[in-house]
């Protein structure tokens, strides 16, 4: 069956003058679906594909891009409306043989049912984003969508245009759409799309040619004016600086013409050599595994770009628990006026604890300042209403002078690991590890164990990122617990007075 699409696939892209290396195979597994596979050595440099823009799908591309234009749809809305009504056109779409290929969806988790969503995702980073994306996704089809079939009654069949093709729409432009260039904007770019991800370890890179490709001023072939594509808004392009002065090779694509400063194609290079029979992986950024699993649908085992946030409302419930709402509300409102801050998104704060256990610094001065003696806690407040906040404090330690002037990057953070703040980290990390329910870290190793990858996707899948979630809760526990066993405070950073004057 997927011998049978990709020989259509192929014969499409040959119609379409999509041109790709001899050198590439094209297999399936259950596993990972598609993939890509070097059937001889590949070299760095070497041009692998030549995709005209032209093939891609994009809102200027599509039939539908008239009515995309007319509606004022930018963006991955108007793309998928051109992937919906590409597909409601059947064969009479110009992109049949591509969408043949794709899956009807892609399994991310905006795609499962709600209580898949609220079962599986419960505790992890994902839970609360995936709701609230469901319901952004069912205003914008409500909002946008569904006027397009009063609009265009003649042009559209609504059978196309409904809730669940928009949703599967979405996941196929979440887990495959490329950014192109400023005309075409997101689009879908068959061929590119079938390499799979390999975290921080690409081989072949996805340019466009937007200007020339070797010039008199660039006598080393350097790609400086050659933009990688990144298969999702979300990549930085720092994290793709090495890849813009990749050094050409130059190309040894035999069955392909090199258009190298053909600012209408796009081109897949090269960035690493790949020895015969190997996978060849494009990467989709540096992703932890909420965000892989979010996005594309699958996780990584250990992956070091791993966190987990402690919100601050769980910080405030916990303070609360142990002091009065009043005085952790003083402490928070202190800690914000010496100008710390959370994390934000959309309408929560929060701390991140790294894939090492380690908490973020503003989490741990938050907690310092909420067990402040009374008394020093008066000359902060004091001190911070004072403009300039050129204060003195006699009763200040060294450290507490520091954090009192934000300055984070003097302090040394093992020494705030008073016994308060470990104890409250302690029970901060058993709170967050609540959030997963009754089942415990060893229940979900081996619910894992278990189960199986393919036919349990959703299921391996979040148990990855519960685990690997609630081992950086572990970690964070070690971090806690560790410091009264080896810390000594070196003089100055104790409970000694300043000098009075001191800055
Ligand atoms: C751009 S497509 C890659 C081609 C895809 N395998 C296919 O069959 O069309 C991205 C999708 O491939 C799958 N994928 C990519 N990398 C993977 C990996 N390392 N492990 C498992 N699945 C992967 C995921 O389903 C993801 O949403």
């Amino acid at each position: 069956m997927a011998t049978r699409r990709l020989r259509v696939f192929k014969r499409w892209m040959k119609s379409q003058g999509i041109e790709w290396s001899d050198a590439l195979e094209f297999t399936w597994s259950p596993e990972e679906g598609f993939a890509v596979r070097a059937l001889c050595e590949l070299k760095e440099g070497d041009v692998v594909a030549n995709i005209p823009k032209e093939s891609c799908l994009t809102i200027k591309t599509s039939g539908a891009s008239e009515m995309i234009e007319a509606a004022d749809l930018g963006g991955n809305l108007g793309l998928a409306v051109a992937i919906m009504y590409e597909r409601s056109l059947g064969k009479d779409s110009p992109w049949v043989g591509y969408l043949q290929l794709l899956p009807d969806q892609e399994c991310v988790p905006i795609v499962w049912t709600l209580n898949e969503v609220d079962e599986l995702l419960c505790g992890t980073e994902l839970h609360k984003t995936v709701q609230e994306d469901r319901t952004l996704i069912c205003e914008d089809w409500k909002e946008n969508i569904l006027p397009l079939l009063d609009i265009a009654p003649s042009k559209l069949n609504p059978k196309f245009f409904g809730i669940e093709q928009y949703f599967a729409a979405k996941s196929l432009i979440t887990s495959r759409a490329f950014e192109i260039d400023d005309y075409h904007g997101f689009g879908m770019v068959p061929l590119a799309d079938l390499f799979n991800h390999k975290t921080g370890a690409e081989d072949v890179h996805f340019t466009s040619s937007s200007s020339h490709y070797e010039s008199d001023s660039d006598p080393d072939g350097d790609y400086t004016d050659e933009e990688p594509l990144t298969q999702n808004s979300s990549i930085d392009d720092s994290e793709l600086n090495t890849v813009l002065t990749e050094k050409s090779s130059g190309s040894d694509l035999e069955s392909c013409s090199v258009t190298g400063d053909d600012p209408s194609i796009l081109e897949m290079i090269m960035v690493k050599d790949v020895s015969i029979g190997s996978e060849v992986f494009n990467t989709y950024g540096l992703m932890g595994n909420a965000a892989l699993l979010h996005r594309y649908g699958f996780t990584e085992q250990d992956n070091s770009y791993d966190i987990v946030n402690i919100d601050l409302e769980l910080v405030l419930k916990w303070s609360s628990s142990l002091f009065s709402g009043r005085y952790s509300r003083t402490r928070l409102s202190l800690w914000r006026r010496l100008g710390y801050s959370a994390c934000a998104s959309q309408d929560s704060e929060y701390f991140e604890v790294s894939f090492n256990g380690e908490p973020q610094i503003e989490l741990l001065i938050l907690l310092y300042i909420i067990f402040l003696p009374e008394d020093t806690y008066c000359e902060f407040d004091l001190g911070s209403s004072m403009a300039g906040k050129f204060y003195a404090s006699s009763k200040m330690t060294d450290l507490e002078h520091k954090i009192f002037l934000n300055k984070t990057s003097d302090v040394n953070k093992k020494y705030l690991l008073t016994r308060n703040v470990c104890d409250a980290l302690l029970a901060l990390a058993d709170s967050r590890e609540s959030l997963y329910g009754p089942n415990s870290i060893d229940d979900d190793v081996e619910a894992l164990r278990r189960c199986s990858c393919v036919k349990e996707k959703k299921l391996y899948h979040s148990l990855v990122l519960r685990i690997s979630e609630r081992k950086i809760l572990e970690k964070l526990r070690s971090y806690a617990a560790q410091p009264f066993k080896r810390v000594k405070l070196k003089p100055g950073s104790g409970r000694k007075k300043l000098k009075k004057g001191n800055k």
